[in-house]
């Protein structure tokens, strides 16, 4: 777990050995303690180099322990000790300093940065803090500012910037480890005294109350409800105002408040659920590690409206040439323009130079024969993107994939007209492309293995969130979000208001409530989808009751928004009023309070006060109800997967894990209760109706979300 050797004759070279990052666990803390020990008895040594194997410093604590009891050597004494040691310490920092990582480099008496190397404290995105010292020792070296940034934000810094902060001594293109070597036989004469970061003052700005205070509003902000930013500050706090020997110790105090909370153990889980969603499996065996993507060096986009173009601008930034098709000349030219504005702007934020060469914009779908993969961004139309997918099946070399970014329809019957069945898979991006960071890759029961790692990886290659979904109408987000969208407008009919529920449900820590969401992504699509399915419309049966369609309860609210030409922000008016048509400031707007009025009355329906703990109730329990009936029906393989569609794509709050962590956090037993009761109240509502599988987990006593797949096994996938 840790290596030890003596080079130059007076060097102790301590070598982390715990792939793939050497986290610190606890037989990794128990080497550094032995090997420290034995480089400060050795008369031998003069000086220590800490390092990581294969050019990682160190990715932090281990985070798979936090779940079990502490053992081995805690982290505080053994740094303490380290930087206490009378020999001079340096860290040769290469790939990552993370959390009890950078801790452990802090402790060093100087650090030396590979020229590549990231550095950070993220330990705030896992719902806890830089309990091993950080938050006394960082705002000592670098100030209370910088340091409240980079604690409370998580943010990695490069070795570059570590260097202006004065973090690190030294950054260097060469192997850091040697340079740190050499570093370390220099600084054997000198005095230690001043290297001790904790022995430092904190250096205080005249106003730290002022400066604590918008840091606390601006964190409140941005992270509504999140505990661990706000435990940050005042760890930092005492680092202002305390020696470190009680500063630690208020550290550690803070520390017991997140560490066994929920937010914490939320954080966590999506920090695994991220890493698991991308390992996908089918029934046949393959899988992530054993089926090879192809190269994709050339793409073509078709459709250059707000989705193609983000696709177009999310393939040019990784390197692949594209070709984009429209339809007619004026619709291509503006698209053109637009995804040169988007790519220029890209380009000047992360200070790169435009890849606008990789692009060619055209009419005709004969350009695209001899392109590696197609995507298909058309309107929301079966017959329309029928006729191109058999068009691309004529025009396209037989090796093309096929791939189409429908966000609900068929991809098996798309699969079926072309000549290709096995080379056709949903690539469905999230609005905006090039900024959402999900990708549901959707497999047809004919998509090949290859054909399913192609697009996973390169999913990946643009940054993105890639998750396997199996095919049916909405796949996972989609489909979870039609329970969670009709209890809304349920809860409108029944008393409640469109800003009361997105109060609810932002306070909950979505980044956005369900209208305001919907106002945004646009209210006509949705009302076509509506239409098309006989919901609404001229084709329904005027003998139908006016609140039921299809034998359930339907509530006809969001259509009549639609027959005033409310669309959502891009109109200026839908559930709320914008400034402008494309505006969005969104105010309560007076003539949706009408509608809702005469509504009510003219089905008589007596308003009742509503409670944010039944918004939440019955909007989140529909969504995880659905959620476990994907599962069943094998459309999702593992609830992670869900979990990071919806943190992803729909601005679930991280600190709530998902619908389906949340569920279990709030326990399966009590979903199960407020899911009978709802669907007890409302039996027209399947949707409230408790799924099978919740029934069964419920039963089997309510396994941890980590071991539902052993009850899911059974059934049948659509993977
Ligand atoms: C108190 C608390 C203290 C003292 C802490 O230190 S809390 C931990 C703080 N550290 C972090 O938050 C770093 C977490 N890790 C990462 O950000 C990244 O993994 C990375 C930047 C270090 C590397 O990124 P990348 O190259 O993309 O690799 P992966 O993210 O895919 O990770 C590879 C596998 O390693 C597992 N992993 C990573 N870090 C840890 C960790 N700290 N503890 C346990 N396991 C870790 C990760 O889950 C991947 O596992 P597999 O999916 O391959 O099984």
């Amino acid at each position: 777990m840790a290596r030890y050797e003596l080079v130059k004759r007076s060097v102790a070279l301590i070598t982390l050995t715990n792939p793939p990052v050497n986290a610190l666990s606890s037989a990794v803390r128990h080497a550094i303690a032995k090997s420290m020990e034995h480089a400060l008895n050795d008369p031998k040594v003069s000086a220590v180099v800490i390092c990581g194997e294969n050019g990682r410093f160190c990715g932090g604590a281990d985070i798979r322990e936090f779940a079990g009891p502490l053992r081995g050597p805690p982290l505080v004494p053994l740094l303490d000790a380290i930087e206490a040691g009378e020999k001079p310490v340096v860290a040769a920092i290469e790939g990552v300093a993370l959390g009890g990582g950078f801790e452990l480099a802090l402790v060093c008496h100087y650090r030396i940065a590979h020229f590549k190397a990231r550095l950070g404290l993220p330990e705030v995105t896992l719902g806890i803090l830089p309990a091993a010292g950080g938050t006394q020792r960082l705002p000592r070296l670098i100030g209370i500012p910088a340091a409240l940034e980079l604690i409370t934000t998580g943010r990695h810094i490069s070795a570059q910037e570590a260097l202006k902060l004065g973090i690190v001594d030294q950054v260097t293109e060469q192997n850091a480890c040697e340079v740190a070597v050499e570093f370390a036989l220099r600084a054997v004469a000198k005095p230690l005294s001043s290297r001790r970061v904790s022995m430092l003052t904190t250096p205080c700005p005249p106003d730290l109350d002022a400066l604590l205070e918008a840091v606390t509003m601006q964190v409140k902000k941005k992270a509504r409800g999140v505990m661990a930013p706000l435990a940050c500050i005042q760890a930092v706090r005492a680092a202002a105002t305390m020696p470190y020997s009680k500063g630690i110790k208020r550290e550690s105090e803070l520390m017991a408040t997140l560490f066994n909370s929920g937010q914490a153990r939320a954080l966590q889980y999506c920090f695994f659920a991220q890493r698991t969603a991308g390992k996908w499996t089918l029934p046949s065996g393959a899988q992530w590690n054993n089926s090879k993507p192809r190269e994709i060096r050339s793409a073509a986009i078709i459709g250059l409206g707000t989705m193609g173009r983000g696709i177009v601008v999310s393939l040019a930034r990784v390197g692949i040439s594209v070709i984009a098709v429209e339809s007619e000349k004026k619709l291509l030219e503006t698209g053109k323009q637009m995804v040169i504005g988007m790519l220029e702007r890209d380009a000047k934020r992360r200070g790169v130079s435009a890849s606008l060469n990789l692009l060619k914009f055209t009419l005709s779908l004969q350009d695209l024969k001899d392109v590696d993969l197609v995507i298909e961004a058309v309107f929301e139309d079966m017959a329309l993107k029928k006729r191109v997918f058999q068009e691309l099946s004529k025009v396209c070399r037989p090796a093309t994939l096929l791939c189409t970014n429908t966000s609900g329809l068929d991809v098996d019957a798309l699969a079926g007209v072309t000549d290709r069945p096995h080379l056709v898979v949903g690539m469905h991006f999230f609005s905006p492309a090039h900024v959402m960071k999900l990708l549901e890759v959707v497999c047809g029961p004919r998509s090949s293995s290859e054909t399913i790692a192609t697009a996973m990886s390169l999913g990946k290659r643009m940054g993105k969130v890639s998750v396997a979904v199996g095919n049916c109408p909405g796949f996972v987000g989609n489909r979870m979000l039609k329970p969670y969208l009709d209890q809304a407008t349920f809860l409108l009919e029944e008393g409640a208001t469109p800003e009361q529920i997105d109060k609810a449900l932002e306070d909950f820590g979505f980044a956005m409530g369900v209208f305001r969401m919907s106002d945004l992504a646009g209210l006509d699509v949705g009302w076509r989808v509506r239409k098309e399915s006989g919901l609404t419309g001229p084709d329904v049966d005027p003998k139908n009751p006016p609140r039921r369609r299809q034998g359930r309860r339907y509530c006809p609210i969001p259509d009549m928004v639609c027959e005033q030409g409310r669309f959502g922000q891009k109109t200026g008016r839908g559930w709320y009023m914008y400034d402008k048509p494309g505006g969005t400031n969104a105010k309560p707007d007076p003539l949706i309070q009408n509608l809702l009025e005469m509504y009510r009355s003219r089905y008589g329906i007596q308003p009742r006060n509503i409670s944010d703990q039944e918004i939440i109730e019955r909007c989140l329990f529909a969504l995880a109800n659905e959620g476990f009936r994907i599962l069943e029906d094998g459309i999702a393989a593992r609830p992670e997967d869900i979990d990071v569609i919806y943190l992803f794509g729909y601005g679930f709050p991280r600190h709530g894990g998902g619908p389906m962590f949340y569920s279990s956090m709030v326990g399966l037993e009590r979903v199960l209760e407020r899911l009978e009761h709802y669907h007890q109240a409302h039996p027209d509502v399947p949707h409230l109706e408790p799924s099978p599988l919740l029934k069964k987990l419920v039963a089997c006593g309510s396994p941890p979300v980590q071991k539902w797949r052993e009850h899911i096994k059974t059934m049948h996938s659509h993977l």
